[in-house]
This record gives C-alpha cells, structure tokens and sequence, in this order.
C-alpha cells in the first residue's frame, strides 16, 4: 500500500509552497471544489470563518493544472488514490449493495475510477484559532454537516477534533486507532438508499486541552458516484421493498451527482441559512432538497 506519511509530507509541500495558494486561489474559484481553499472562504459562526486549508485533487491527477511544487508527488498521489478506491472503497461499496440484497456490484458500477466524475483525494491542515475565535462559535471549527458524495473515506489521525451526531442528538468524539479508516456514508448514498443508508452527520471542534498547541492534518478520499448518475432511490432492492423507501424528492426530479455537488458546493459557507430549531440547526434549499447544517 502506498505509504500514507509520504502523502502527508506531499500535503506539506502544496500547502507551503507560496505561490501555489495564489495560483489555487483562482483555480478554486473556476472549479468550484478542485484545487486549494484559502483559509476564511467560509462563514462559520457569529462572522467568524473558517481556519482550514485544503487541497482537493481529482483522482485523474491529470485532469487539471498543479504547481510546480506538487507535480513530482502526482504518481504518488495517483497510487493512493488507486489504492483507497479499489483496496478500500470497493469492498465497502460491496457489503453496501449486500444489506441492501442487490448484486455486489451494483454501486461498484456506478463508481467507475475511469468515469466522469469527481471523486478527490483531499489533503486538509486546521490552524489554531483565537479565543475570541473559539468564543464566538462555540469552539466549533467545522459546522456539524453531511458530505455530498456517496462515501467518505478519512485515514484516522491522532489529534481528536471529529464528533458524530447520534440519533439521541448526542455529538460523540470518533477515537484514532493506528492505521484504520473511518468510512463516513453521505447525501448521494442516502439518496440511492431510499433512507436507508443515512448520510452521517460529522463536525470538527477544538481538540481537547492536551492537542490544543498541535497542528492538525488529515488526508481523505471522497467519493461520488459519476456525474450522470441520477440520485433517485434503487428501488428494486428487495429490502427497501419491505423496509420502504424515504424520498427527499419525486423520483423524476432527482438531481444528478453532477447537478447534486455543484449545488452543495457553491453554496457551502457563502449562502444565507435560515435557523429552525433556535440555533441548532440551519437549513438552505438546493435542486429542491433541504439541506441541513448543524451547530
Ligand atoms: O477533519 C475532519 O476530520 C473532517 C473533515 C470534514 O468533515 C470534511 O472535510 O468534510
Ligand atoms: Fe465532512
């Protein structure tokens, strides 16, 4: 397996090297999700925004431009992402298809490595933040949320900041074990289950007091299905046939991966939410489907 200590050295060498944040900058703003996100691209709280900087690269490392500084780390990056998609995306996408008691493949198909579409690997670096800062939003550095693609794959990492909401509205802390992946099912996932699978609901927090003077790094694999593929439930799956299936919207007004992530994207941190709830949760309407974000 490619060795993952290499990838963050390679996240090291993006993220410092100056002019790719100027070059990303532009690049970021063309392409929506691809590319480097400054810090503060985000609102997150009380006019406080983001401190977090990443850099998504789709998993056809030769589909768009990168500085000179990462170039040299593309074969690599290539092979890690090769490696999480069939080694670990792959029997996950499996097992997925079994609970549902359809063909092993039936979501493999649909997650073509060759296909159009946006899977990324993402190399991600929080910076600390002022009290003030952390005042002001609760100490939450990444608002509670689901991704937008089918499967999110997070090689685990020492520094604790991960927090899951559980159905009792309890947010709990997602332990680091060496060398394992934390698989987090999302929106596209959700959809194509009927309900079923649902998309997991996650934030980042302020580490606890003994991590707090720690940098913190993370390398993921997000994963969606291809562009065409339309988000609308699998409903020949003989469990949702007993189960029933849960739509967000009719059937023929489901939107595509593509139409779904471009929808998300654009508007994650920059649109207006309107509270429900008090202010716990804010909700926002894209392709006709409310979207949830949770303080
Ligand atoms: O930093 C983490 O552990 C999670 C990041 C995350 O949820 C995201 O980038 O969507
Ligand atoms: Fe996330």
């Amino acid at each position: 397996m490619p060795s993952i200590p290499r990838a963050f050295f390679a996240r090291h060498a993006i993220l410092a090297f100056p002019n790719a944040r100027a070059f990303h900058r532009r690049l970021f703003s063309i392409y929506g999700e691809q590319g480097y996100k400054p810090r503060q691209y985000w609102h997150i709280d009380n006019g406080v925004r983001d401190q977090l900087e990443h850099y998504n690269i789709n998993r056809d490392v030769t589909k768009r431009e990168h500085p000179l500084a990462v170039r040299p780390f593309l074969p690599e990056i290539e092979a890690f992402a090769k490696h999480t998609h069939f080694n670990i995306l792959h029997p996950v996408l499996r097992l997925l298809a079994l609970g549902l008691e359809l063909p092993e493949d039936e979501l493999i198909k649909i997650h073509g490595f060759d296909a159009v579409g946006e899977t990324y690997v993402r190399f991600m670096k929080y910076y600390p933040r002022t009290q003030d800062e952390e005042a002001k939003t609760n100490n939450v550095w990444l608002k509670g949320h689901t991704d937008f693609g089918s499967i999110t794959v997070l090689y685990s990492q020492p520094i604790a900041a991960l927090q899951i909401l559980g159905k009792d509205g309890q947010w709990r802390w997602v332990k680091h074990i060496e060398n394992a992946v934390v698989i987090n099912a999302g929106d596209a996932m959700e959809f194509l289950s009927g309900g079923y699978y649902k998309g997991t609901i996650h934030r980042v927090v302020q580490p606890p007091k003994d991590q707090q003077h720690l940098t913190r790094s993370g390398v993921f694999y997000f994963v969606m299905p291809d562009d065409a593929v339309k988000l609308a439930p699998l409903a020949h799956s003989p469990v949702l046939q007993r189960v029933g299936i849960e739509r967000r919207v009719p059937d023929d007004e489901a939107p595509t991966m593509e139409e779904w992530r471009r929808g998300r994207t654009s508007a994650y941190g920059q649109s207006e939410l309107t509270a429900e709830d008090g202010r716990k949760v804010e909700a926002e309407v894209i392709n006709g489907v409310v979207v949830k974000h949770y303080n």
